[in-house]
């Protein structure tokens, strides 16, 4: 644990007064330990510096370490976009399937800053990442905003104990009489940018923050704070160390998300066409992940039919509607078709229900099988990159 003490800072600063409470100055004191990135491309006034468009790859950022580096390995893989890394230490890769496409591992918040200054066009980070060290920067573009996985919750926790143990709520810490100037309630977080900014939104008068890089849960034990702000996904690194999460708390709902630089996608040749390429693929998986293929047999006359009996039941539409189609067999007054095949997807968490659905209306050798992809005539996120970029 790297908690910096108040008495370490390398700076400390004020943010302005918020307007509504001009009367009481809102004291956020902040301690930051400040990491720099080198980056050969010079950013004035948020305008990228021409070198970083003089190269022809399109470079891809990717999570060298920590729970999301697998995960968005995995992801790449179950997009037939497998990562070939030569070595394990080694941070450039390729994917054999994109060409021209460069992977570059690197930390999350250094995937972020890279993007905007252009040593990248496109990364895979966690929303809260992104928030984090992207501040709002306009070149950063959300591609695709729910990737199925890193999901957890950025969240401001209090003791469970002593005084705090009646308080449930942001509204109730905020009416704290033990909050002033001399006394501000010191929080402990990673998320420099957005703790401050939420705590001002929520109407704290007085707050001090300090920062630190992991384990920042034991910091109200050992008195170093009396708050934190931090990633919460089930809750037992909370329980485990005596805090809650209150009411209003929730600063950010996070998961992992596809980030374009919006200058590159405007600039660099072929790059919106393989992000189109990549977006097409992330959505045609993810949408078939909460999805199964079942296949039926009915009895019936006709497909029309088979196709009344079908709709009239809510689970069976499928996602345009059941594909029906007849199945021959020869009888003694030839081929003839008294039985139907039908084939829909059904979301997983209706699966039994569907299947029961499809017995009452008198289906039978109901065959259940995964789906990989589904690919629809447009994916409706790029349909939204292209109105961000104003194409
Ligand atoms: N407990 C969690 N459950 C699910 N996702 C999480 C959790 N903690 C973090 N994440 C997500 O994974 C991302 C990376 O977190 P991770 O802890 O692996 O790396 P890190 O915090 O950058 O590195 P380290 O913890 O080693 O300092 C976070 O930005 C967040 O999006
Ligand atoms: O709600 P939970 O499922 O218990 O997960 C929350 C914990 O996970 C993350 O820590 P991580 O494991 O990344 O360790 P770190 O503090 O070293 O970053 C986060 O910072 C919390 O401490
Ligand atoms: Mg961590």
């Amino acid at each position: 644990m790297s908690l910096i003490p108040a008495a370490a800072c390398n700076f400390t600063q004020y943010l302005p007064s918020p307007p509504s409470h001009s009367a009481v100055r809102f004291s956020v004191k902040f301690t930051v330990s400040c990491c720099s990135v080198s980056s050969p491309v010079t950013v004035v006034n948020g305008n990228v510096d021409l070198k970083a468009m003089e190269r022809n790859e399109i470079r891809l950022g990717l999570p060298s370490k920590g729970r999301m580096a697998s995960d968005t390995l995995d992801l790449l893989k179950d997009c037939q976009l497998s990562v070939r890394q030569p070595n394990p230490r080694q941070y450039v890769a390729d994917i054999p399937q994109l060409s021209n496409v460069e992977v570059w591992f690197q930390r999350p918040k250094d995937i972020v800053k890279k993007l905007v200054s252009g040593d990248l066009d496109l990364g895979i980070v966690g929303l809260d990442t992104l928030s984090e060290y992207g501040q709002g920067n306009e070149d950063l573009i959300l591609v695709h905003d729910a990737l199925a996985y890193g999901d957890c919750r950025l969240s401001l926790a209090i003791p469970k104990y002593g005084i705090f143990e009646k308080i449930n709520s942001m509204k109730e810490l905020a009416e704290m009489p033990q909050w002033t100037a001399e006394k501000p309630l010191r929080v402990a977080t990673g998320f420099t940018y957005l703790g401050p900014k939420f705590l001002k939104e929520s109407g704290l008068q007085h707050v001090e923050f300090s920062t630190a890089d992991g384990a920042l849960e034991a910091a109200p034990a050992m008195g170093i704070a009396d708050a934190i702000v931090d990633l919460v996904s089930s809750g037992t690194t909370l329980k485990e160390n005596n805090l809650k999460e209150i009411e209003g708390g929730v600063l950010l709902e996070s998961q992992a998300v596809l980030v374009a630089s919006k200058k590159s996608l405007l600039q660099r040749e072929g790059f919106l066409d393989i992000t189109h390429e990549i977006l097409e693929r992330f959505e045609a998986h993810l949408r078939a992940l909460g999805q199964f293929t079942v296949v039926a047999n009915m009895r019936g006359n006709s497909t029309e039919e088979v196709a009344e009996r079908i709709l009239s039941q809510p689970s069976l539409s499928g996602l345009q509607g059941p594909t029906i189609s007849p199945v021959f067999r020869r009888s003694d007054s030839g081929v003839k078709a008294d039985y139907y095949a039908i084939v829909i997807c059904v979301p997983k968490k209706l699966l039994y229900k569907s299947v029961q659905q499809l017995r009452a209306i008198g289906g039978s050798g109901v065959l259940v099988s995964p789906l990989t992809y589904i690919f629809d005539e447009e994916t409706p996120r790029w349909r939204e990159l292209l109105s961000k970029l104003g194409l």
